[in-house]
């Protein structure tokens, strides 16, 4: 089995390049979705957030996602917090998601934060999206109704796109003028002599 690596920055396209993987059968791991359910259904993230931010960062058994939100992004001593609970737990979750997917030749993990949460060591390839940092900016403010201001603040929490790319075995370059669909292609070809 290979193990890809999806990641790039906020709005660069991880998702469009995921749902490609999609199209060739092969299983992708929601990074950010996931770990929404974990902060929600995990007693150990639960329980660290809270004994580190107090009890009202839940609604019952919900997060306030926009709570953590304003903790961590414009604060990297709340993010780092913040990360070093909650991605241990979505890594061996992870594990388990991949070790029910043994029979696939390939799967993908779509990750805004891949390296950042150490995930590279439990991948084979990395791959990393690019765009423009308007482009990405423009694109996640419209499809999250979020202003610029927040978005550049979820942006400046993450690693920037020369230092992933330094890090990428691949680069998807999707800033409108090169094919999605012939670059996964590219790739699927390139690493089909791995496995
Ligand atoms: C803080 C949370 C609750 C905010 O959720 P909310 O729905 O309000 O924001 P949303 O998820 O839309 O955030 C937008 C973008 O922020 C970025 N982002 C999310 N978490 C992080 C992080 N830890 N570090 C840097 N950027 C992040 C992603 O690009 C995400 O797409 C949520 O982002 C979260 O639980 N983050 C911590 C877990 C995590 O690292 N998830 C990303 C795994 S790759
Ligand atoms: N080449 C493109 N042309 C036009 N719109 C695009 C293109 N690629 C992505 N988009 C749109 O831009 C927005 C961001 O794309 P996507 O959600 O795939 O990014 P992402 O990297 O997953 O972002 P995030 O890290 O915020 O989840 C989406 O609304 C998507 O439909």
């Amino acid at each position: 089995m290979i193990k890809l690596g999806v990641t790039g920055g906020i709005g660069s396209g991880k998702s469009v390049v995921c749902d490609v993987f999609r199209l060739h059968d092969i299983p992708v791991f929601d990074a950010d979705r996931e770990a929404k359910k974990l902060n929600d259904t995990s007693p150990v993230i639960r329980e660290k957030l809270i004994n580190n931010f107090g009890p009202d960062l839940y609604q019952g058994n919900k997060l306030d996602r926009k709570k953590l939100a304003n903790l961590i992004f414009n604060n990297a001593e709340n993010l780092r917090i913040t990360n070093a609970i909650i991605h241990p737990e979505l890594a061996k979750y992870f594990e388990k998601w991949v070790d029910q997917r043994k029979h696939h030749a390939v799967i993908a993990i779509d990750a805004a934060v891949l390296y950042e949460a150490g995930f590279q060591s439990l991948l084979d390839k990395t791959i990393v999206v690019m765009a423009p940092l308007e482009t990405r900016i423009e694109r996640a403010a419209k499809r999250d109704r979020l202003s610029k201001e927040q978005i550049t603040a979820r942006a400046n929490s993450q690693m920037n796109d020369e230092e992933k790319a330094g890090l990428a075995d691949f680069i998807i370059h999707n800033d409108g003028r090169h094919s999605l669909l012939e670059q996964v292609a590219q790739i699927l070809q390139d690493i089909s002599t791995l496995y």
